[in-house]
């Protein structure tokens, strides 16, 4: 019997990994650890396919597979449940187990039954069910990942609120994205948004912006400016990099958190304010405060609600869905055609660190739409930084799974077999004994002298 899979992006044939599945009156259905559908057998095509985008290779966050399995996909964890179909196949039993190996999560298997308990006629979960709904401005943002829900529910709480928000974070992780959801889903929304970033104005500038100015406060103030705090006035002030301000102005801040009014520069009349804050850094403030570079008063009246976006690192989950929001988004804005990826490309994208977080990914995928000239991207199209460390990936799923766990039992190999693992992989990677020596801290001849002793090259 013949059985499809997905290898590489295509399909191949093949009659061993999962041939006893085909037997199985139960469905099956393999969904790798970025959401791709890996495998399926005969009788889940056949019975419990309930929507024609279930298919091989295809990721099931685009498809109406039920959240049950994409649950225990980003959970990592095993789930038990009825689902009930609203046509005629009734109830049907679903249970997934992670897949785990040599402690790297996998993918999931989901396995299919039809419930013999007509009566049941609810869902049944062990896990207990989201019951807030996210609101309009929370579902634009994109993310399905448990880390990601989790923020966009506080956020959505903060936004019924006026409590002070401190949103923390990388850069790139999304925080101005989110607070400009908290603002438009609050009752402050036909009010302004106003932004400013405290890191990106010199120390001498700071407080005119943001309080304002009378005319003649200073050389070239030669009219009164209202400052962003008067801009923002009925509305939401966003304090980017809060982090960046000087001490001085921390005070000026602290007033206006308490007091709600402040002067402009050189200004004698006292201004009330109303005006809601929600502050974003991604510096450590608690070490700040400990070394007297930040405020704790300030602090504290800041941090009422915090908010902590994960790294990108932290929710890969979330890769594919962001990849298919910025094709659609950007081939959109620059009137192009949407381009596709390869399965593999897509895998490479994923086990990539992104270091600058949602902001590089939207960045990549804005350089490969305007630069692609293929229907398909392939892994070789991608930036070298990204296919660098896929590479190394690769090769630990070949068998290579990093110094400490170099054997399968987990023991320690001999010192002459991780000599000849990484002469093999920087020769891989480099190509050359030059360049290969020179990342090695070696050279080229100590490097030659090993590849030949290790067989690795003639
Ligand atoms: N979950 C998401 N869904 C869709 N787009 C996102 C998401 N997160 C971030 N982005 C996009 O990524 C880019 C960077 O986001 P944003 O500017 O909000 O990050 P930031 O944390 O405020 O960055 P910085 O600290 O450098 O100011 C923006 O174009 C934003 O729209």
């Amino acid at each position: 019997m013949k059985i499809i899979k997905i290898k590489n992006g295509k399909k191949v044939y093949s009659e061993d990994d999962y041939y006893l599945f085909e037997h199985s009156e139960d469905g099956i259905c393999i969904i790798n650890e970025a959401g791709f559908i890996e495998y399926m057998n005969t009788s889940f095509t056949n019975k419990f396919r309930f929507d024609k985008k279930i298919e091989l290779g295809a990721n099931i966050f685009k498809t109406k597979i039920d959240d049950l399995i994409k649950k225990s996909l980003t959970r990592k964890k095993c789930i038990k449940g009825t689902l009930v179909y609203s046509n005629s196949h009734g109830c049907v039993e679903v249970t997934t187990w992670p897949i785990f190996l040599e402690n790297k999560f996998k993918g999931i298997i989901v396995l299919f039954r039809n419930s013999k308990n007509k009566l049941i006629d609810s869902r049944e979960t062990n896990e207990s069910e989201e019951t807030i709904k996210l609101e309009r401005y929370f579902t634009k943002i994109v993310g399905k990942s448990e880390r990601i829900k989790k923020v966009l529910l506080m956020a959505q709480k903060a936004s019924k609120s006026i409590s002070t928000v401190l949103i923390r974070g990388k850069s790139g992780t999304g925080k101005e994205l989110i607070s400009k959801a908290i603002h438009y889903n609050s009752s402050r929304s036909k009010g302004p948004f106003v932004k400013i970033n405290c890191g990106a104005i010199p120390a001498n500038l700071i407080e005119s912006e943001l309080f304002g100015y009378e005319e003649g406060a200073f050389t070239g103030a030669v009219r009164r400016k209202i400052g962003k705090f008067e801009q923002a006035n009925g509305g939401t002030i966003f304090l980017d990099e809060i982090g960046d301000l000087p001490l001085n102005m921390q005070v000026k801040l602290l007033r206006v958190l308490q007091e709600k009014e402040f002067e402009r520069v050189g200004g004698i009349e006292t201004i009330k304010t109303d005006v809601r804050i929600i502050a974003a850094t991604n510096r450590n403030l608690e070490e700040m405060v400990e070394n007297g570079q930040f405020r704790e008063d300030l602090y504290y009246r800041l941090n009422v609600i915090p908010i902590y976006l994960p790294s990108l690192q932290e929710r890969r989950e979330d890769i594919p869905l962001l990849i298919d929001h910025f094709i659609k988004k950007i081939s959109k804005k620059l009137n192009k055609e949407p381009i596709k990826l390869s399965e593999e490309a897509i895998k490479c994208l994923y086990y990539y660190d992104w270091p600058g977080n949602v902001r590089e990914l939207e960045n990549i995928i804005e350089r490969l739409i305007v630069l692609s000239e293929k229907d398909v991207v392939e892994v070789t199209d991608l930036p070298t930084q990204i296919t660098n460390i896929y590479e190394i990936v690769c090769e630990k799923e070949k068998g290579y799974t990093g110094l400490v766990n170099f054997k399968s039992n987990g023991e320690l190999a001999k010192f002459e077999e991780y000599e000849k693992e990484i002469i093999k992989l920087a020769l891989k990677k480099y190509k050359s004994f030059n360049a290969a020596g020179k990342a090695l801290g070696i050279t080229h001849r100590t490097v030659a002298n090993k590849a030949r002793k290790y067989n690795i090259v003639d």
